[in-house]
């Protein structure tokens, strides 16, 4: 083998995949036609989801320059009055809910990234003509572009090839999936500017009848001006200099001394590719899933799946679960996808009405909606956008904790768990992340101390108790840490009392642990690499869900000499 994953496109998915399994000790070689990263703005919001990621990738400080924190977005009508606010409050992932972004600057950083891993390596001017699987390796072909011109074909050997070229993805066609949706036609002017004139912060999406509008402040005073055409107004209209300025002639007050970086047309997709795996080969971000801009998820979105992919490739990589573990990367992305294409439509729809009739019973019905402070604080929490919740996939049901044998009473039977204040599941959902201290870091994010690979955390016991030896050798196996959890005034009394269990403890400084499992009625947490709640389970229950979870994620049998290891 030369490489372990191709990665076909140089693009953010692509390049977060990357960084993922070099941080988890993998190694892949990126294949880009180009030969340089996409260097004009297209995303401009990223989530705390997406901050947690790059967290993982241990790229925030670089990252950072290139956002800013608490981007605001408002819908306004035509006459100016504001329909919806979104301004999330909180950072129960360690991270604001929304950040403006350069995002050829931040792909930079994450391109800059990679030099950190002996065994990634980025390759530009490489076209891939063929990705062929042959059941237990992919060769994937490029046509290479050399410095003098002329051309050369190159072959390189791997487990797997994952396609993140983009909406045009020749990896998602030769897979021969559909791709289903819609692409409206509706033609769109993106403007963006160097020299801000306005000075604004945040985003504006105007519903104006007049002409539909987006006016987005974003870091290092760039400006992003977006606006509707006309069916009977040419594309080419774009490279006419007074076109641009009547455009923009309610928007600038003078629009002649603005330093352009581009202006183009595009149209919006709302598309999801019907298989995201056929063998060896996968598509992720764009290749997969294409969104309408509206609520800024469409490299978000690609930053989910790197997420959810690279810790799936990586385990299966080191042997410790078999490859249908990457079933579950379809299973668990494709419906979230989905819904936030159906949102970023449903958005969509609400902004590009001209018809006056229209407008006005929208503008009438937002007024009416506005009045009531619980229909407010829905939108300005973005209540409204999907989370991500994994029902099917590597997770495991409270009640199935089934190993072998039907449980003497299924989790959900016992006294206390029935009172539990919340009632849905917290498995399949992220888990929050907030600050804490350990014997060595004061006030740190959570995920800096417990790692990003498996862990099993309790709260207020110390989970390295819970388990056989048989178990102790399986989680050691898939490389989990055990974690304990415990009010700060604890944290003293178990560090002595855990001692030499290699048990690491964490006190909860502001309650948000402990509210946690207080909440959910829950005692033990397994949480997955990409910091999805795996499963839950009372403290006696650990071993039944180990063995369920490990059913889940298509574990491989522990080397019978890693078992004695742990025996002895
Ligand atoms: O993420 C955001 O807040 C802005 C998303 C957006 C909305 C409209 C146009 C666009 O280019 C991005």
């Amino acid at each position: 083998m030369q490489t372990e994953v191709v990665i076909v496109g140089a693009g953010p998915t692509g390049l977060a995949l990357a960084n993922l399994l070099g941080r988890y000790g993998r190694s892949a070689i990126v294949l880009e036609t180009r030969s340089d990263l996409i260097d004009y703005p297209r995303g401009v919001g990223l989530d705390d989801e997406s901050m947690r990621s790059i967290q993982t990738m241990d790229l925030v400080e670089s990252v950072r320059p290139y956002t800013i924190p608490h981007h605001v977005m408002r819908l306004v009508n035509g006459k100016g009055e504001t329909m919806i606010t979104n301004a999330p409050q909180g950072e129960p992932f360690g991270w604001p809910r929304k950040f403006g972004f350069i995002q050829p600057l931040v792909d930079r950083q994450l391109f800059e990234g990679l030099a950190r891993f002996d065994d990634i390596d980025v390759r530009f001017g490489h076209h891939v003509t063929e990705a062929r699987d042959l059941g237990d390796h992919v060769e994937v072909t490029a046509t290479v572009t050399q410095a003098d011109g002329t051309t050369r074909e190159e072959t390189i050997t791997a487990q797997y090839v994952v396609g993140c070229e983009g909406g045009s993805s020749p990896t998602r066609k030769r897979m021969d999936v559909e791709f289903v949706g819609h692409s409206p036609s509706t033609r769109w002017v993106v403007i963006d500017v160097r020299n801000d004139p306005l000075g604004l912060p945040n985003v504006y999406l105007g519903a104006d009848p007049a002409r539909p509008y987006v006016s987005i402040g974003l870091p290092h005073g760039i400006r992003r001006w977006e606006f509707m055409l006309f069916d009977d107004e040419p594309s080419e209209r774009v490279e006419d200099d007074e076109f641009v300025a009547a455009l923009l002639e309610d928007h600038v007050p003078d629009s002649s001394t603005l330093d352009v970086i581009r202006r183009r047309v595009f149209t919006h997709h709302g598309r999801i590719a019907s298989r995201f795996r056929q063998g060896r080969v996968l598509i992720a971000g764009d290749a997969a899933h294409l969104m309408p801009v509206w609520m800024g998820q469409g490299w978000n979105s690609g930053m989910r799946d790197a997420t959810n992919l690279s810790w799936k490739l990586a385990t299966v990589l080191a042997g410790q679960a078999h490859d249908s573990l990457l079933d579950t990367f379809e299973i668990e992305r494709h419906d979230h996808a989905k819904a936030m294409i159906d949102l970023s439509m449903t958005f969509g729809n609400i902004i590009k009405p001209t018809n006056r009739v229209v407008c006005g019973a929208r503008d009438l019905a937002s007024r009416a909606l506005n009045l009531s402070p619980r229909v407010k604080d829905y939108f300005a929490d973005m209540r409204f956008k999907p989370m991500p919740f994994y029902a099917k996939g590597v997770v495991v049901a409270p009640d199935t904790l089934v190993a072998g044998e039907q449980p003497r009473k299924r989790t959900s039977g016992f006294m206390t768990v029935k009172n539990a204040v919340e009632k849905s599941t917290p498995v399949g959902k992220q888990f929050p992340q907030p600050r804490v201290n350990t014997a060595e870091h004061t006030g740190a994010r959570l995920d800096d101390v417990t790692g990003t690979w498996w862990t099993v955390a309790a709260w207020g016991n110390d989970p390295a108790r819970l388990f056989t030896d048989e178990e102790r050798a399986q989680l050691r196996h898939m490389g989990a840490r055990f974690v304990s959890f415990m009010s700060e005034t604890q944290r003293p009394w178990a560090e002595a009392e855990y001692a030499g269990s290699g048990t690491l403890v964490v006190g909860d400084v502001d309650g948000a642990l402990k509210g946690w499992f207080d909440k959910h009625a829950v005692g033990v947490v397994f949480l997955r690499p990409d910091r999805f709640v795996g499963a839950t389970c009372l403290a006696q229950e650990s071993g039944r869900a180990l063995a369920a979870l490990r059913t889940a994620m298509s574990a491989t049998a522990v080397p019978a000499v890693q078992l004695a290891e742990v025996a002895a």
